[in-house]
């Protein structure tokens, strides 16, 4: 099958240029001025619009056990279908969904996570989360990475079901860096939390703003810090999960200063919604912008866009955890109970380009990177996904800038039955998707099967990984000047090994 998209304006991150793209199979052929069509292709007009790679986003939750407390009680709402179908809506073509381990065991939880995402209608791969250490995570670790896991994600925050804690998180470091998987870290400082929760529960605050109130930015910046000051202790890079204070902004400024390598997400949600509705009256509303870190003010907001414009912040993503208002209701009367996440798969795109493009912030190129490229590169899958060159895969959407419409979940293609960006008018959509070579969204419908979806295996090492250990050289010299805590070198008087030869 052929498929041209003609008279756009083709953006990737590095340029933009006028061109057409030819499509065969599930891949592109050609890009260039005026192309020639073979008999029977499909045309799908673009002029006056731009023809961006398909959005891939590396932080969703699907069919996800997130029970709050110490068991996996409530699962999230959207599973791989309605979660896609939206995400395909949205202009998003490929996800990399968390599996969560079955009791600390990681290959069960991969496992069960592969069988959840046979209902995939489009590409998807996988993190792992640890939540655990001990010598069969490790072990696992070093298994997945050869299934096409190259990430391991760690919590810092949620007490008695996901957090691990400082030792287990230099462990997981240390045998992330051993595999060149990357790292990702929640970072919130869970013992703070469980202490400001109980307190604010104590002071009468036992409603949605409870949840905001017990989650002040300090825990967060500090999380970051933390989490960044022990991957420069092991020399791994890392990547930081949504971004929600000015503080971690500032945190990951100061890494990168300090020459770690260091991927800082963003989420839509971060600074594209509105935080003053965690105080409404009414529980169903209130209680769906409960997520963590929390959605904060837009002071905090204009930090992170600031931190996606300069380049501090890298990634735009979503961490879509759909609970529907009968899930977030099982926290009525006690916020630690409402489950937490909030929506984005659908609206990520849109809500970035309102909120960043529109009002010159970031260029069409700096959208493209910041929503698809940079994950791709992140994750070592590029170019062939992220790009629109020939060879690369045919995940591309249409978006017009012009076209204004409002966001609603009367109109969405979660199976949510609320939406955080309830009413929200933006200007720009995507108007057709393309995933894997087909024309999946258009007109305002889907047209997917279930099962299209493939799993894409992920390769460790990478740009990410190059020259560590020549780097590790120059850490010591700086560091440690009489060698590592591994490996001392200096035998000098007063050493433990030199009073020995005395
Ligand atoms: N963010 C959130 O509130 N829920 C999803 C799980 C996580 O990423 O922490
Ligand atoms: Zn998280
Ligand atoms: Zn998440």
């Amino acid at each position: 099958d052929t498929l041209l998209i003609k008279g756009g304006t083709v953006v990737n991150a590095d340029h933009q240029i006028r061109a057409d793209v030819l499509i065969k199979d599930s891949l592109i052929e050609s890009v260039g001025p005026n192309l020639k069509a073979p008999a029977r292709t499909r045309i799908v007009d673009a002029t006056g619009k731009f023809v961006m790679p398909g959005g891939i986003d590396p932080h969703t939750h699907l069919d996800a056990e997130m029970g709050w407390g110490s068991k996996a009680e409530i699962i999230s709402t959207d599973d791989f279908f309605s979660g896609q179908a939206a995400a395909l809506a949205g202009g998003t073509t490929m996800i990399i969904d968390f599996a969560l381990p079955v009791d600390g065991d990681l290959a069960t939880g991969f496992e069960r996570y592969k069988e959840k995402a046979k209902k995939s209608v489009m590409d998807y791969s996988f993190h792992m989360a640890v939540n655990t250490w001990n010598e069969k995570v490790s072990s696992d670790m070093g298994k997945l990475t050869k299934e096409g896991i190259n990430s391991f994600k760690f919590f810092l925050a949620y007490s008695g079901s996901l957090a691990v804690t400082d030792d287990q998180l230099i462990n997981g470091f240390r045998r992330s860096r051993e595999l060149g998987a990357l790292p990702i870290v929640h970072c919130e400082n869970a013992a703070a939390l469980v202490d400001a929760q109980q307190r604010t529960f104590g002071s009468g605050f036992t409603g949605p703003e409870g949840h905001f109130i017990s989650r002040p930015a300090v825990f967060e910046d500090e999380g970051t810090s933390r989490a960044l000051r022990l991957a420069q202790y092991v020399n791994v890079p890392v990547y930081i999960v949504h971004v929600m204070s000015g503080g971690a902004v500032a945190e990951i400024a100061a890494a990168k200063t300090r020459g770690q390598r260091v991927i800082g997400e963003a989420v839509a949600s971060g600074f594209g919604a509105d935080e003053g509705k965690i105080w409404d009256p009414d529980f169903k509303v209130a209680a769906q912008y409960v997520m963590s870190p929390p959605i904060r003010n837009k002071e905090h907001q204009r930090q992170i866009k600031a931190g996606l414009a300069g380049g501090v912040l890298s990634i735009i993503a979503t961490d879509h955890a759909p609970f529907n208002s009968t899930h977030k209701r099982a926290g009525l009367h006690d916020f630690r109970k409402i489950p937490n996440g909030v929506n984005g798969i659908e609206e990520r795109l849109h809500v970035a380009w309102d909120e960043l493009v529109r009002p010159g912030l970031i260029t069409p190129s700096d959208f493209v990177r910041l929503v698809s490229t940079a994950v791709a590169q992140t994750y070592n899958v590029y170019p062939r996904k992220g790009l629109i060159a020939p060879g690369s895969d045919a995940d591309i959407i249409v978006f017009d800038p012009e076209v204004e419409h409002t966001i609603s979940a009367s109109s969405h293609h979660s199976k949510m039955d609320t939406n955080i960006y309830e009413g929200r008018e933006v200007t720009g959509k995507v108007v057709v998707t393309i995933s894997q070579g087909k024309v999946v969204w258009e007109n305002d419908k889907l047209d997917i099967k279930e099962g299209a979806g493939r799993f894409i295996p992920l390769p460790v090492g990478g740009a990410l990984f190059e020259g560590l250990d020549a780097l590790d050289a120059a850490y010591v010299a700086a560091n440690y000047p009489y060698g590592t805590p591994g490996q001392p070198v200096m035998r000098t008087v007063g050493t433990t090994a030199s009073r020995d030869e005395l």
